[in-house]
């Protein structure tokens, strides 16, 4: 169809399990959009951020995107799950409303920095607020704005903490959304350059900060929190495409 909307496609791989949060364990193909409006100083998906990558990103209609989904998934729905950079800042209702056509069901993960109408048509709208450790500044009216434009899906908030101040602010901004499930990951501080497709990471490293974050978790009585660490990285790394 002439003049459709083009979503910026990084990559679409899987299918795989969805290694983070309230579905891990799930399992689904990713569908990895390419730019960001944030740079995270840990981002661990910097191939789907940074300019320099633009010119792997491949311009695709709705269309074209189920059309890889279903042929990964051997035409079998099955969990899709919507990550980047920023998938916000693309037009994906439309695959939304093709998938859902076709017996498929959407999670999409976002910083809260774009709101979109079409939130409300997910089935789980993942909200990850960053943390001091990142270097950005969450905007908290837009983060709202999020909030309000995902009524209609679930929707949890999973806080990735590298430290003291990560955590302290996880506290402040749990208390200020009680009624967001929340997830805590142990950020990992080893992406690999996003031009190698090496899956190094300090594990180690992961899970002793793993292991502090379960310590305060229940030294402060935090029964709301679920703590879990990245289930694919302590599988394959950071390797991509899985
Ligand atoms: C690459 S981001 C893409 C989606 C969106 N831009 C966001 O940040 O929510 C996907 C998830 O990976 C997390 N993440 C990114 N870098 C990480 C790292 N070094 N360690 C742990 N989690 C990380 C993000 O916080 C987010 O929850
Ligand atoms: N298996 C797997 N699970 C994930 N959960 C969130 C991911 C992401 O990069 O958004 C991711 C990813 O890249 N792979
Ligand atoms: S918001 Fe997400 S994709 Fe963007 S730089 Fe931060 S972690 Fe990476
Ligand atoms: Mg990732």
């Amino acid at each position: 169809m002439s003049g459709e909307a083009t979503i910026r496609v990084s990559e679409i791989f899987g299918p795989t399990i969805q290694g983070e949060g309230a579905l891990i364990g799930v399992p689904t193909v990713f569908v990895r959009t390419g730019g960001c409006d944030y740079r995270c100083e840990w981002c661990d998906s910097l191939h789907a951020v940074e300019a320099e990558y633009r010119g792997t990103w491949t311009p695709m209609t709705a269309q074209e995107i189920m059309a890889e989904v279903v042929r990964l998934s051997g035409g079998k729905p099955l969990l899709v799950s919507l990550s980047g950079g920023n998938p916000a800042i693309q037009p994906l209702g439309e695959v939304i409303r093709q998938g859902h056509a076709q017996g498929y069901g959407f999670a999409l993960e976002t910083q809260g920095s774009v709101a979109r109408d079409w939130f409300s048509d997910l089935d789980m709208l993942v909200l990850s607020p960053k943390p001091p450790s990142s270097g950005m500044q969450v905007d908290w009216p837009v983060f709202d704005a999020c909030l309000q434009a995902g009524q209609g899906a679930d929707m949890v908030m999973k806080i990735v903490i590298f430290d003291d101040t990560d955590y302290a602010w996880a506290r402040d901004v749990a208390a200020r959304y009680p009624q967001l499930p929340l997830f805590l990951q142990p950020g990992n501080h080893t992406p690999p350059p996003p031009d190698d497709d090496s899956a190094t990471v300090d594990q180690d490293g992961v899970d002793e900060r793993m292991r502090w974050l379960v310590d305060r978790v229940v030294q402060d009585r935090w029964y709301q929190a679920r703590v879990l660490p990245q289930l694919h990285v302590m599988l394959w790394g950071n390797k991509r495409g899985v």
